[in-house]
């Protein structure tokens, strides 16, 4: 059935085969001996088509299989051979039936026959009650039988079992034999052992000695003039997506454990970009606190020049000139108070003991508490009150917005409101100017612009110069921590995923010798990996869900927009699908006996 024709095989400069010829049976068991390190494993893999890295000629059943390429090597093993492990290469977390039938994704038998081929295989193996145990319970010599019944289900010409008992004590070494016996009789068994008892089961004994293939019997070579052909079977499209599914629920504590540390670390990095929301909200409430915030406020006698440099800059607006009044009056029911003479004064610089400052187009005034002390004994139940102020023939109806902090009677009002004061005003000696800055970002830069000119203007600038770089600061640090943790995830990650991809050399190298396809391997990974990704982006959205929904019941300053919730999840996807690529590269392109061996 197989013919080895002038076979040598190398591994760098050591010679494994040299030369070796040999004709194997077309049935019967023929035990492989040799000494340890002899090419007992090296000459197993060449005829089992997983290594063709050698030169002389195998031929099986007439067709060469040293001049086949890596897809016709596959189907090769798929339709011709049965391997059976030392260790068994069982898949764990996987059942006794679903391992046995893992060749039958590979056939174009329907569901129900695979399932009843497989049971049938079970009985006469003697485990048939272990069809539904997982695995890892097993002992051994149940294990080795399960591993016999996978080689067996395709119904392969050829068996090939290096050491299948070497694992096992006596008596289930005797059983195992005895089984693979049973089998020869309508098919080559090739069986690597150490174990001369072994060998009494054997019809033919065979050794490698000094890298020949030598028969001990000399009648091993009759049978083979039967001339039997190759199977070819068509070729299944194996479902990779369902295959990687089930790996994935397989391994699925591992792949969770990436998939947290991925999606935490890109969570924290999102909300570092949510800092700057942290600072919209500190200018709000800024904002809120105090209405003229971005008014200026400057003294000044000549002031011509000073008026035009304001007007001429366009980061300000709303700029006019201030005059002392006289005669102004508040009254609220009965009392009513007169002002002789009021001066204009710089509003965004007063502090507030209640309530806020007037807002604009709210026609509000703000009291100090010696003036405000003339209207109620409890000076803080006057916010929200109406007063009217009477000046010339102007009368306005105000609302109390707070009192602020001054020893002495006083009032302050919008600047809206303060301009009508100076309607008809004309030839008056001007007091000071009054500016607005029109974006709050240019408040400080305004104000290093005037006093570079030697201006000197009472603004908030230095409260939002503290605010900006406090923010600066805390941006700076929340992003160095973000970024530091995102790092750390996806470093995680990526070991973690390295850590699982090494450990599924064998299960991969054990698709091989199956018969599966580097594609089709190719594309079970990928599965996996796209399903780990959306595992990754949907813990990710959990987590900025959580996040977003916590901030709008407990209103913290934290909080992300629907598009950082978008890019947040994507790009976790994107992390998780480049770190798998990276992580599962190498075991793709890992040759199945090279994978078997790690
Ligand atoms: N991929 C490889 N690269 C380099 N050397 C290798 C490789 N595989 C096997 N060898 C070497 O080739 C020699 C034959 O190995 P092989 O596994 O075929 O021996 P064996 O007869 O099966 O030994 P044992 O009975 O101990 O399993 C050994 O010296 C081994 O170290």
């Amino acid at each position: 059935m197989i013919q080895v024709k002038n076979l040598t095989k190398k591994y760098d400069n050591s010679l494994i085969l040299d030369d070796a010829n040999f004709a194997f049976p077309n049935k019967g068991l023929v035990c492989l001996l040799g000494a340890s390190g002899s090419g007992k494993s090296t000459l197993l893999n060449i005829l089992a088509g997983f290594d063709s890295d050698y030169s002389g000629d195998i031929t099986v059943c007439g067709t060469s299989i040293s001049k086949m390429n890596e897809d016709e090597l596959c189907a090769y093993r798929r339709d011709n051979i049965g391997f059976i492990f030392q260790n068994y290469h069982l898949l764990s977390g996987y059942t006794v039936l679903e391992n046995i039938m893992l060749h039958c994704e590979l056939n174009s038998l329907d569901e129900q026959s695979n399932v009843e081929n497989a049971k049938e295989l079970l009985n006469r193996i003697g485990i048939a009650e272990k069809a539904s145990e997982k695995i890892e319970n097993l002992s051994g010599g149940q294990k080795q039988r399960v591993a016999i019944a996978r080689a067996l289900i395709s119904n392969p010409s050829i068996i090939l079992a290096d050491e299948p008992t070497g694992a096992l004590d006596r008596r289930n070494s005797t059983e195992i034999i005895t089984l693979l016996k049973e089998i020869s009789k309508d098919r080559l068994v090739i069986v690597i052992t150490h174990d001369q008892k072994i060998c009494d089961f054997a019809d033919d004994v065979i050794s490698i000695e000094n890298a020949k293939i030598v028969a001990k019997d000399a009648n091993i070579q009759k049978e083979n003039d039967s001339v039997q052909n190759l199977k070819t079977k068509p070729t299944i499209k194996v479902s990779a997506f369902k295959r990687g599914l089930k790996n994935f629920k397989v391994h699925f504590t591992r792949y969770a454990a990436v998939s947290l540390a991925i999606s935490i670390g890109v969570f924290c990095f999102m909300l570092s970009l949510s800092s700057g929301n942290i600072m919209q909200q500190s200018i709000a409430d800024f904002k809120e606190k105090n209405t003229a915030y971005n008014n200026g406020y400057i003294k000044a006698e000549d002031d011509k020049a000073v008026f035009e440099l304001l007007n001429a800059d366009e980061r300000i607006e709303n700029v006019y000139r201030q005059y002392k009044i006289n005669n102004v009056s508040l009254s609220m029911g009965d009392n009513s108070k007169t002002m002789i003479e009021k001066y204009p004064m710089p509003k965004t610089t007063e502090s507030m003991s209640y309530g806020t400052m007037p807002k604009k187009e709210a026609n509000e005034i703000a009291l100090t508490p010696s003036l405000a002390k003339k209207f109620a004994s409890n000076i803080s139940n006057l916010v929200g009150k109406e007063i009217t102020l009477k000046y010339g023939d102007q009368s306005y109806k105000l609302i109390v917005s707070g009192i602020y902090n001054a020893g002495y009677d006083d009032f302050f009002v919008s600047s809206d409101v303060e301009q009508g004061f100076y309607t008809d005003i004309k030839d008056e000696q001007v007091y000071s100017i009054s500016y607005d800055v029109k974006n709050f970002e240019d408040i400080v830069s305004v104000s290093q612009m005037l006093s570079e000119k030697e201006i000197d203007s009472k603004n908030a600038a230095s409260e939002v110069g503290a605010l900006q770089s406090t923010f600066k600061s805390l941006s700076r640090l929340f992003l160095t921590v973000s970024s530091m943790i995102l790092a750390i995830g996806l470093f995680i990650s990526a070991v973690l995923l390295v850590k699982l991809q090494n450990s599924r050399y064998k299960e991969l190298g054990l698709l091989s010798a199956l018969g599966f396809k580097k594609s089709t391997i190719q594309r079970i990974l990928i599965s996996e990996n796209v399903l780990l990704s959306a595992m990754a982006a949907i813990f990710n959205a959990v987590l900025i869900g959580g996040a977003y929904l916590i901030g709008m019941i407990f209103d913290f300053a934290i909080s992300v927009s629907p598009l950082q919730i978008f890019v947040s999840i994507v790009s976790t996807g994107f992390a998780v699908v480049i770190i798998s690529i990276f992580a599962s590269h190498k075991l793709i392109n890992t040759e199945p006996a090279v994978a078997l061996r790690k």
